[in-house]
């Protein structure tokens, strides 16, 4: 089953193609769509929600065509945008009850659901003051609240930790993860930032330069990519310890990487422990270290410009534009 399917999916402007031939099926689940500034995320969000046609190629989401069936996507499917588009003058109870009426909720639902959404998300007795006194990670929270406000089956949520600092992306993160844990809805994210959505989502698809660069669930990309960092002490018979268990290790048919004193050995199951402690044993040497680390998906998978830490620049553009 798929929430998302595209297929070939191109957008090309007059000097830039921002979708190149993108064909990527995502699941039920929180999916991350990771790609550099200018990959073609947003590109990606605003042809699924049918606001910008495609060039060429098709997409659907929820079993419903994008180009012909936008009303009923609409009414299925919530959408946080990237940049600040809050009234100032409304509070945030006003202006979420607004966006429930226009799905078509009644009165009476819509505030309803516009207490409980804001209350998940949050946001307390601030909800009635105006939003234009809202710090970023209020405004944040708002635009979650709207995007969920009338119960859809699939939320997309464009750049959502943008311009929060580490405590507020935790949170926010948080708040996504229990988007799909506590009320069933499938939720696609999209971030520069690699190793945020690793520990959110369920599958990763990175994009680069508009192509699909690879598609799969977080888990197998983890378990692909695990490691042991191995140290051990020197002795008489070995004086460069790191170098004589690395050439064991090597003759046991164990792939071997890292340099200094600390050996990343390839985990390709239990047995490679085994045969990390009898060549420690053989060789006589003491064991300091033998712990497992996950490759983070950016070490991994290094499209030029993902990065795993904030980027100061677009951070800053972002707190700006809200
Ligand atoms: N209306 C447009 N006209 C011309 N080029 C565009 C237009 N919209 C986007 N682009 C270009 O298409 C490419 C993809 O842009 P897109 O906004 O989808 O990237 P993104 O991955 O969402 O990045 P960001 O996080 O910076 O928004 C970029 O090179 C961008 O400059």
């Amino acid at each position: 089953m798929t929430v998302i399917a595209t297929e070939g999916l191109s957008k090309r402007y007059p000097k830039v193609t921002a979708l190149d031939r993108l064909t990527v099926d995502v699941a039920p689940g929180v999916t991350g769509l990771v790609g550099a500034n200018g990959a073609g995320k947003s590109t990606l969000i605003k042809i699924l929600l049918g606001l910008s046609p495609a060039t060429e190629g098709r997409a659907s989401m929820l079993g419903l065509d994008v180009a012909t069936e936008g009303a009923e996507i609409r009414s299925l499917v919530g959408y946080m945008p990237e940049h600040d588009c809050l009234p100032p003058d409304v509070s945030a109870t006003e202006f979420v009850v607004h966006m429930a009426r226009m799905s078509g909720l009644p009165p009476t639902a819509a505030r309803e659901r516009t207490a409980d959404t804001l209350r998940h998300v949050g946001l307390h007795e601030e909800r009635y003051r105006p939003i234009g006194g809202y710090s970023t990670g209020m405004k944040q929270r708002v635009k979650l609240a709207q995007a969920l406000v009338h119960d859809p089956k699939l939320v997309l949520l464009d750049e959502p930790t943008n311009g929060l600092d580490p405590a507020g992306r935790d949170e926010m993160l948080g708040l996504i993860r229990r988007v799909h844990t506590d009320f069933g809805i499938s939720v696609l994210v999209t971030s520069h930032l690699l190793g945020e959505l690793e520990r959110t989502s369920d599958q990763i698809v990175i994009i680069d330069g508009g192509r699909l660069l690879r598609s799969s669930s977080t888990s197998d990309f983890t378990q692909t990519t695990a490691s042991l960092a191995v140290e051990v002490t020197d002795s008489d018979r070995h004086p460069d310890g790191t170098r004589a268990l690395r050439a064991a290790l090597d003759l046991a048919g164990v792939k071997v990487d890292g340099s200094g004193h600390v050996l990343l050995v390839d985990l390709e199951g239990d047995e490679t422990y085994d045969k990390v402690r009898d060549a420690v044993a053989e060789l006589g040497l003491g064991l300091v270290r033998m712990e497992q680390r996950r490759h983070k998906i950016a070490e991994v998978f290094q499209p030029a410009g993902i990065t795993d830490s904030p980027n100061p620049q677009n951070e800053g553009a972002s707190s700006d534009a809200a």
